[in-house]
C-alpha cells in the first residue's frame, strides 16, 4: 500500500479522497518531495552533472606526480597536447583550453589559469586564439558533440550513432605515402607491388604543417590518448588529434581504452595521428596525385591525414605502424581475426577485406580475441585493437546475432541508411556505399576474451572469397602450401572497401594485407612458417566465395555451411577426415563434413558446365602463377629450402 508524505496509508479505492496538506500559517505547501538545492535554473542545471575523476596524462616519471594538484595536472596535460599541435615553423603551440567552447563561462575561467605561454618567435593569428581541447571524451559526450555539430549524425533505433564519412567511403591506398629516409630506404619494401609509395621528409613537413594549421584554426579539436596491443610488454601509446566527434568515438571504440589511472600516467605518446580529413592536401605539393594524402613518417612517429574522412584510414594507418614496429621485436603482426575454444584452442583467420574475418571469428561458441589485427609473439597471440569493425551490408539478426546485438549505444554506424521517422536501419540498402560499417568496443561481443590475449594458435585458416567459384569450400594445407597461399593472398575484393572498386574482382594481396605491410612479404611469411612449425599449427584454405559458377552465375557459399566447416576445423574432426587431392592446385579436400552437403565440397560437382569449370580453374591457376613470379627470386628463412618447397606448392599444370 502506498503512503502519503506524512506516512499515512492511502487506501486504494476508486473514490480515493484527494488529500491536501494542512494549512500552515495560512499557506498551502506542495511539499510532496524535498525542494531542489538550487536558487536559480543555472544552479539547478549545474547539479545535474557530478564531477568525475581527473583524467590527465603526466609527463615524466610514472606516478611520481600522484600528489599533483588538479590544476597542475591540467597544465601539464595541455602542455603535452600543445606540443603535439605546435606549428614547427612558428615554433609554438596554440593556446589550449580544455572543454567545449560552447560553455563560454567555464572557458573564460579555465583559460585564465591554463593557457600555454604566448609565442615569442613569430606570431600569427592562430597563436592569438584559443583552441579548445576535448580530451578523451566519453561516448555520451561524443554523441552530443556529433549530433549538435556534425551534419549527418543521428541516433538509430537501437542507440547507435549513425554518421557519414563524407566523399570517401573506403580507404584510398593510392594516396598513402611513406617517408623515405636513410633507414627506411633499406628497411622497407619499396617498388613494384609494395603499398609504400615514397615521399620525402620535407613534403611530409609541408603536409604536417597544413594539417596542424587546419586543426589550430578550429574552435576545438578532439584528442584521444589510447593504447594498441593487449600484450602489456609490447603496448604502444597513441594520440589521435581530430576535428570530428565521429573520428574520436571511432578511435575510442577501436583502440584500447585506458583506465583513469593509466591515463594519468600516460606521458608522451609513442605515435601521433593528425587527422585533418575535412581539409584537402594541396595538389601542387610534390608527390601529391590527388586531394587526399595519408602520410606516414616512421622517424617522427607521426601520421597526417588530409582529404579523407573515412575513419578506417586511422585504424589501418596504425596497423601499418605495428607492421613495422613489431617485426623489429621478433613479433609477427597479422591481418587476421582470432578466437579461442573452451579448451584454449586458438584459431587465426586470415583474409582480405570482406572474406569473413569478423563474421567467422565472432562465433557464439568461442571466445573472441579480436576480429582484424593481431600479434603473434613467443608468449602467444594478442589483439592490437580494443574494438571490432564489422561490415554491415546484408547484416541479419539470424545469421550474425552477436554483431547485430553489438549495434547499440556507443557503436559508430558508418554510411548506413535508416528510416527517417523510426530510425530503423535498412542493412540491405547500399545507396551511400556497399562498405557500410559498425565500429564497437570488443566487450560488446558477449563472449569476448578480456584481456584479448591467448596461447599459440592451433589452426591457421586462410579465407579467400573466390569470385571464380573454383576453389573448394575447404582444403587442408601443408606448411609449404600455407606459405604459398599466404604470400599470394588471393581473394575477389568485395565492392567498396577500397575506393574505386565497384564489383568483385580477383586480387592478390601479399600476406592477406599488402596494403598494410611495411617490410617485404617474405619477411612475414618466414616468421609465420617458423611459428607454425614450432607450435604445430595446421593450415587450411577456406573459400567463403562462390560455388556452382563464377560471380554472376553461381552463388556465394551459404554462411551456415562455412560455419559448419569452421566448426569441424576447431573440433579437430576435420583433421581425421578422408581426403582426396584436386588437380591443378593440388589441394587436399575432405569428402564429408557434418552439416554440409557433400557435393559442394568438390567444386566441379557444382558446375553444370564442366568445360567452363576446367577453363576457369586453369585461368585462375594462371593468375596465381603470374602473381607469384615477383616472389620467386626471394630467399625465405635461413636456407633456401623452404622457398623451393613453397614454389612447388603452387598450382601445377
Ligand atoms: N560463406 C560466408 N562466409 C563468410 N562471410 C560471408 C559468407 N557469405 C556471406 N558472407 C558475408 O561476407 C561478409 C564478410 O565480412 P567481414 O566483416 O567478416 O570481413 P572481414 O574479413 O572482417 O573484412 P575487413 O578486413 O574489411 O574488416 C559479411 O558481410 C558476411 O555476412
Ligand atoms: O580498413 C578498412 O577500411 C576495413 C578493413 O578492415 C580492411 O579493409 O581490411
Ligand atoms: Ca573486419
Ligand atoms: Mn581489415
Amino acid at each position: 500500500m502506498a503512503a502519503n508524505a506524512n506516512g499515512v496509508p492511502t487506501p486504494r479505492s476508486p473514490l480515493a479522497r484527494i488529500q491536501t496538506q494542512k494549512k500552515q500559517n495560512g499557506i498551502c505547501h506542495d511539499d510532496s518531495g524535498k525542494p531542489v538545492k538550487a536558487q536559480t535554473i543555472d544552479e539547478l542545471h549545474s547539479l545535474q552533472k557530478k564531477r568525475s575523476a581527473p583524467t590527465t596524462p603526466l609527463e615524466g616519471a610514472q606516478g611520481a606526480f600522484a600528489s599533483l594538484s588538479e590544476e597542475e595536472r591540467q597544465r601539464q596535460q595541455l602542455q603535452s597536447i600543445s606540443a603535439s599541435l605546435a606549428s614547427l615553423t612558428r615554433e609554438t603551440g596554440p593556446k589550449l583550453v580544455k572543454g567545449d567552447p560552447a560553455k563560454t563561462q567555464a572557458v573564460a575561467r579555465v583559460a585564465h589559469h591554463h593557457h600555454v605561454e604566448a609565442p615569442t618567435i613569430s606570431v600569427s593569428d592562430s597563436s592569438l586564439k584559443f583552441t579548445h581541447v576535448l580530451y578523451n571524451l566519453s561516448p555520451a559526450e561524443l554523441y552530443e558533440q556529433a549530433i549538435k555539430y556534425e551534419k549527418g549524425s543521428f541516433i538509430t533505433s537501437t542507440g547507435a550513432l549513425a554518421t557519414l564519412s563524407g566523399a570517401k567511403t573506403g580507404r584510398a591506398p593510392r594516396d598513402k605515402r611513406v617517408v623515405i629516409d636513410d633507414s627506411t630506404q633499406d628497411e622497407l619494401w619499396w617498388g613494384k607491388g609494395s603499398p609504400n609509395i615514397e615521399m620525402d621528409e620535407h613534403t611530409f613537413m609541408v603536409n604536417r604543417e597544413r594539417a596542424v594549421d587546419y586543426l589550430n584554426s578550429l574552435d576545438k579539436v578532439f584528442v584521444n590518448d589510447q593504447f594498441l596491443n593487449w600484450d602489456p610488454q609490447n603496448r604502444i601509446k597513441v594520440r589521435i588529434v581530430s576535428a570530428r566527434a565521429y573520428h574520436s568515438l571511432f578511435m575510442h571504440n577501436m583502440c584500447i581504452r585506458p583506465t583513469p589511472e593509466e591515463l594519468e600516467n600516460f606521458g608522451t605518446p609513442d605515435f601521433t595521428i593528425y587527422n585533418a580529413g575535412q581539409f584537402p592536401c594541396n595538389r601542387y605539393t610534390h608527390y601529391m596525385t590527388s586531394s587526399t594524402s595519408i602520410d606516414l613518417n616512421l622517424a617522427r612517429r607521426e601520421m597526417v591525414i588530409l582529404g579523407t574522412q573515412y575513419a578506417g584510414e586511422m585504424k589501418k594507418g596504425l596497423f601499418s605502424v605495428m607492421h613495422y614496429l613489431m617485426p623489429k621485436r621478433q613479433i609477427l603482426s597479422l591481418h587476421s581475426g582470432c578466437n579461442m575454444g573452451k579448451d584454449g584452442d586458438v584459431a587465426l583467420f586470415f583474409g582480405l577485406s570482406g572474406t569473413g574475418k569478423t563474421t567467422l571469428s565472432t562465433d557464439h561458441n568461442r571466445y573472441l580475441i579480436g576480429d582484424d589485427e593481431h600479434c603473434w609473439s613467443d608468449n602467444g597471440v594478442s589483439n592490437i585493437e580494443g574494438g571490432c569493425y564489422a561490415k554491415c551490408i546484408g547484416l541479419s539478426r539470424e545469421k550474425e546475432p552477436d554483431i547485430w546485438n553489438a549495434i547499440k549505444f556507443g557503436t559508430v554506424l558508418e554510411n548506413v541508411v535508416f528510416d527517417e521517422h523510426t530510425r530503423e536501419v535498412d542493412y540491405e540498402e547500399k545507396s551511400v556505399t556497399e562498405n557500410t560499417r559498425a565500429a564497437y568496443p570488443i566487450e560488446y561481443i558477449p563472449n569476448a576474451k578480456i584481456p584479448c590475449v591467448g596461447p599459440h594458435p592451433k589452426n591457421v585458416i586462410l579465407l579467400a572469397c573466390d569470385a571464380f567459384g573454383v576453389l573448394p569450400p575447404v582444403s587442408k594445407l601443408s606448411l609449404a602450401q600455407t606459405m604459398y597461399h599466404f604470400i599470394s593472398g588471393y581473394t575477389a575484393l568485395v565492392a567498396g572497401t577500397e575506393d574505386g572498386i565497384k564489383e568483385p574482382t580477383a586480387t592478390f594481396s601479399a600476406c592477406f594485407g599488402a596494403a598494410f605491410i611495411m617490410l617485404h612479404p617474405t619477411k612475414y611469411a618466414a616468421m609465420l612458417a617458423e611459428k607454425m612449425q614450432k607450435h604445430g599449427a595446421t593450415g587450411w584454405l577456406v573459400n567463403t566465395g562462390w560455388s556452382g559458377g563464377s560471380y554472376g552465375y553461381g552463388s556465394r557459399i551459404k554462411l551456415p555451411y562455412t560455419r559448419k566447416i569452421i566448426d569441424a576445423i576447431h573440433s579437430g574432426s576435420l583433421l581425421n577426415a578422408t581426403y582426396l587431392k584436386t588437380e591443378v592446385f593440388g589441394l587436399e579436400i575432405p569428402t564429408e563434413i557434418e552439416g554440409v552437403p557433400s557435393q559442394i565440397l568438390r567444386p566441379e560437382n557444382t558446375w553444370a558446365d564442366k568445360k567452363a569449370y576446367k577453363d576457369t580453374l586453369l585461368k585462375l591457376a594462371g593468375l596465381f602463377k603470374k602473381n607469384f613470379e615477383t616472389f620467386t627470386n626471394y630467399k625465405i628463412g635461413k636456407d633456401n629450402k623452404l622457398a623451393e618447397e613453397i614454389l612447388a606448392a603452387g598450382p601445377n599444370f
